[in-house]
């Protein structure tokens, strides 16, 4: 018997490729790409091939043979093995931690008879979601700009990376399907990947999409499908059937082997980057793969992340404008502050934005009012001694969820009975400090008792369902007045919302973070541009942002009030080149965790001092601005470079000698991080 070696690669952390025998006539070898199961340590585990050859140096006493090969799958292919194998490098991850699990779980366990029924099952159904039998409604008619955008897109040949910088209703959804009716009409196999930054997101676009491209086979990639859905949805991308699939970042990873186009949508959200274990940016990974394949890729945005605005302005992405809103006669909303130093808020709320509200539900009009912060309260007090409901396992506080009463800690998810009475001095005088959307919505059902009021935050839509259920009847008509985190800002196309009240943005102002600016005026400029997005009547007047602020005068408000991202995204970039940020400084961060802080930054100061280097800054180690959580606590280094290359191997270099260093702590690091 004729043998091979099989290079597999196992989702272990290290060094996760190993080799394996595995008995072969010539000719008839394994391919990379396919899965097999071999037995490891203890265990039978699933892995990837991703090489076969003919020798190893595995001692033969030592080499075990290979258990299994699924050769009903087809192999993924050498593109995708190569995406996996950049994104492991360069998020210097091990290949194995990236690859297996972009392939869906029941692919790694279900047993060869299991596996071939639902490959049967496939081929009888289209994907689990397949083509529906409507027929397609037609196109709208496009506007000049958005004509011009299309076209560009439907026809760029080659890796093309555009930044379709599109005010808010102006379309950009109409820009991508008709794009994509292009490329599809173009090449009967050809896949789409859209990806959007929130699940909340995908059901709209999906209806979008299913009722343009009736009879086409939609794929969708998300967090909440059940691994049996999900097994089918990949499989159709995989397989070619699914033309395009919609899904949330980890879609990103999908096998597609017709791929010819590849859209973003937001592409300024922090949500297309993972915050654990490989922590990638999806739409740096979708901006690779587009390049890998040769094909161009659409990154979306009403106000483009800093980064892709810099590509733009040095030509390295082609730009697209939509300046006017898409509907004949909708007009971009005017924006107001309100001062609240001179107009005191009672529960909230401004009696200029209680007026104003008061008026949408006499018109039939509906409003939206903007909190990004969830719960009753951020926290209590007692107003005797000054105690302060803090959580005893984080550096933070405990958050009063009235509905339950109970204080709940939003980082370790720590719950607790409301206390009586106050645990230091015993007074029974403590009270709810700030508010939260329960707050609000409390005090708008006693002002406006016979209003339709609903809340959509991550507290009213835990049930599976429940946050699309609260979206349709928005649309649906059947809700005056929408509270919401940041769940309801952005994407969404409520046709009749003329009035958005944002309450409370100034704390972010004044963050560290360097990039807290950016992110709130993104977030300002989205929630504002839910406002106003359907025509107006014959003589109806303008929809209206209201923002409450102590800050009429802050430079950033300005710029919310001008709808004037491009002067401000020039200018915050100008600090960033001045400062020798990010994109002018390529970063990552190293974290550590431990029982005691000291313990984690002493190992950082070993980090810090165990590799010399040229171009390559290492900052002292500091605590996390959240230090403890669930008891454990946090510290990191900043290490930069005005040199990707340099700090890219740099970091391979460095990273051997961290797993050298014997200490408690738990680390990890990050490439491109966003929160410093
Ligand atoms: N050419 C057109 N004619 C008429 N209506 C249009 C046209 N194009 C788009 N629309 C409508 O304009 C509205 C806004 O479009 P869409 O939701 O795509 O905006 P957007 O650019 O994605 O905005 P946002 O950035 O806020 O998500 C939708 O109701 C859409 O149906
Ligand atoms: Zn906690």
């Amino acid at each position: 018997m004729a043998y091979c070696i099989l290079t597999i690669a196992l989702d272990t952390p290290l060094n996760s490729c190993f080799d394996y025998r595995w008995p072969c006539a010539p000719g008839a070898e394994p391919l990379a790409g396919q899965l097999a199961q071999v037995s490891f340590g203890h265990r039978e585990v699933v892995g990837l091939i991703v090489n076969v050859g003919d020798r190893t140096d595995v001692p033969a006493d030592k080499l075990k043979d290979a258990i299994a090969v699924r050769s009903q799958l087809t192999p993924l292919s050498g593109d995708w093995l190569a995406l996996a194998a950049f994104a492991a490098d360069y998020y210097q991850r091990p290949l194995g931690e990236v690859a297996l699990p972009g392939v869906p779980k029941n692919l790694r366990v279900l047993t060869t008879v299991a596996l071939d029924r639902a490959i049967k099952k496939l081929a009888k159904l289209g994907a689990s979601g397949a083509a529906s039998d409507a027929t397609a409604i037609d196109t709208p008619p496009l506007n000049g700009a958005q004509q011009i955008a299309t076209d560009a897109i439907g026809g760029a040949v080659g890796f093309t990376p555009i930044l379709l910088y599109g005010v808010t209703g102006s379309g950009k959804t109409e820009v991508y399907l008709q794009a994509c009716a292009q490329v599809l009409a173009r090449d009967a196999n050809a896949q789409i990947l859209i990806l959007v930054p929130e699940i909340n997101l995908t059901p709209q676009l999906e209806g979008n999409i299913r009722a343009r491209f009736p009879g086409l086979t939609l794929a969708t990639l998300h967090s909440s499908l059940s691994e049996g859905e999900r097994m089918l949805h990949w499989l159709a991308a995989h397989q070619g059937q699914a033309r395009i699939i919609l899904g949330t970042r980890l879609a990103i990873l999908a096998s597609l082997p017709h791929l010819q186009l590849i859209v973003i949508d937001e592409e300024h959200d922090p949500s297309y980057k993972q915050q654990e274990g490989l922590r990638y940016s999806a739409r740096d990974l979708a901006v690779w793969r587009a390049r890998q394949l040769a094909i161009p890729v659409v990154l979306g945005s009403a106000t483009p992340s800093l980064e892709s605005w810099h590509h733009a302005g040095s030509r390295r992405y082609r730009k697209l404008e939509l300046r006017e809103r898409a509907v004949k006669d909708a007009v971009l909303p005017r924006v107001k502050l309100l001062d609240m130093e001179k107009d005191k808020p009672k529960d909230g709320l401004t009696s200029h934005l209680v007026a104003a509200l008061r008026q949408r539900i006499e018109r039939g009009e509906q409003s939206l009012l903007f909190l990004n912060r969830r719960g009753y309260a951020p926290v209590i007090t007692c107003e005797t001694c000054g105690w302060i409901s803090e959580c005893t396992r984080c550096t933070a506080f405990m958050v009063l969820h009235k509905p339950e009463s109970r204080l709940r800690c939003h980082h370790c998810s720590l719950e607790l009975r409301i206390p009586r009475n106050c645990p230091t001095c015993g007074n029974v005088d403590i009270a709810p400090l700030g508010r939260g959307t329960q707050r609000v919505e409390e005090g708008l059902r006693e002002l406006f008792p016979q209003a339709r009021i609903l809340r959509i935050d991550a507290d009213s839509t835990r049930k599976k369902g429940s946050a699309q259920a609260a979206f349709d009847s928005v649309h649906r008509g059947e809700v005056d007045i929408l509270i919401g985190t940041q769940m309801v800002a952005k994407g969404h196309d409520f046709k009749q919302l003329t009035l958005v009240g944002i309450l409370n943005p100034d704390t972010a102002l004044f963050s560290h973070d360097y990039r807290a600016s950016e992110r709130l005026f993104a977030q300002l400029m989205q929630v504002a541009g839910r406002a106003g997005r359907a025509a107006r009547n014959e003589g109806g007047s303008v929809s209206e942002v209201l923002v409450q602020t102590r800050y009429v005068a802050h430079p950033l408000y300005a710029a919310v009030v001008g709808h004037d991202y491009d002067r401000f995204a020039t200018s915050l970039l100008e600090e960033r080149r001045q400062a020798a940020l990010p994109p002018y400084m390529y970063q990552a961060l190293l974290r550590a965790e431990a029982r005691e802080l000291a313990v984690a930054i002493e190992f950082l100061e070993q980090a810090r001092d165990c590799l010399a280097h040229q171009g390559i800054t290492l900052h002292d180690p500091i605590p996390m601005t959240m230090t403890r959580v669930h008891n454990v606590d946090r510290a990191q280094l900043l290490v930069e470079s005005c040199s990707r290359p340099a700090l890219q191997a740099f970091l391979k270099a460095w990273l051997a000698l961290l797993r050298d260093i014997k200490s408690r702590v738990k680390w990890s690091l990050e490439v491109d991080p966003l929160d410093i």
